[in-house]
């Protein structure tokens, strides 16, 4: 079956005022729909920046990235743009949630890009849905500041997966969560992928990262 996503040597140098600084020096990744993959390393491996790659919001210096039966190494920065909104969603660490919009209204943001448009009815199904996906579906008329921080986070997921991507890239998802709240969340974002869309899941948390598919550090720009 063609992977999801099938990375292959992909390197990544940053160039600033002193010596360049190689973050990837070469890093393969294989994704298949349906699966999740862990991302472990040290602070500054270079998680974020792989993320990034992935994400389309930064680029590899070198090195192939396929979705799907795509080459998209090298795609103008439009078309990437159009790609990952249409087919990539992103959960942070801090859930970016606007505090005067309710759930479901905060949910349906992630409509408002062109691309993503549908009839009132049925974008008001898909919010539920998605809201009902994360579990709380009995919380889509309440304003973030009346909620947990777990429950924020839920939002931020439906958000993620309203537009259902194929792909979930999750950044530390659980950075701001307590310990039980945070397992609660990484099993959220396991259980979207029954529903087919793979998910890359970057954490510091090993028994977060136990609970994917696969598991992968990241040690000298590379995959240990
Ligand atoms: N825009 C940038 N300019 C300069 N250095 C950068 C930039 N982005 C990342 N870096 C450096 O690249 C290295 C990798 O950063 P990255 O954020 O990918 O690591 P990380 O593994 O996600 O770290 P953490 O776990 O602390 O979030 C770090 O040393 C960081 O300081």
């Amino acid at each position: 079956m063609t992977p999801l996503i099938h990375l292959t040597g992909i390197t990544k140098t940053l160039k600033g005022q002193g010596e360049p600084r190689s973050i990837l020096s070469g890093v393969d990744l294989t994704l298949h729909a349906g699966r999740s993959v862990a991302i472990l390393g040290r602070s500054g491996s270079g998680k974020s920046t792989l993320l990034s790659v992935l994400g389309l919001f930064d680029r590899a210096d070198g090195g192939r990235y396929l979705l799907g039966d795509k080459d998209i190494t090298r795609l103008p920065e439009q078309r990437a743009a159009a790609l990952r909104s249409a087919e990539f969603g992103f959960v942070f660490q801090r859930f970016f949630l606007l505090k005067h919009l309710t759930a479901a209204q905060n949910v349906a943001m992630a409509f408002v890009n062109g691309q993503g448009w549908l009839p009132r009815g049925k974008r008001r199904a898909r919010v539920m849905a998605a809201l009902d996906l994360v579990g709380i579906a009995h919380l889509a008329e309440h304003r973030p500041p009346r909620l947990s921080g777990g429950e924020q986070q839920r939002v931020a997921i439906a958000r993620a997966l309203v537009r259902e991507p194929r792909v979930l890239l999750a950044d530390e998802p659980t950075g701001a969560l307590d310990t039980e709240t945070g397992a609660l969340v990484v099993d959220v974002l396991r259980d979207a992928t029954s529903r087919g869309c793979g998910l890359v899941l970057v954490t510091h948390d090993r028994d977060h990262a136990r609970k994917m598919d696969d598991v992968l550090e990241l040690r000298e720009g590379r995959f240990a």
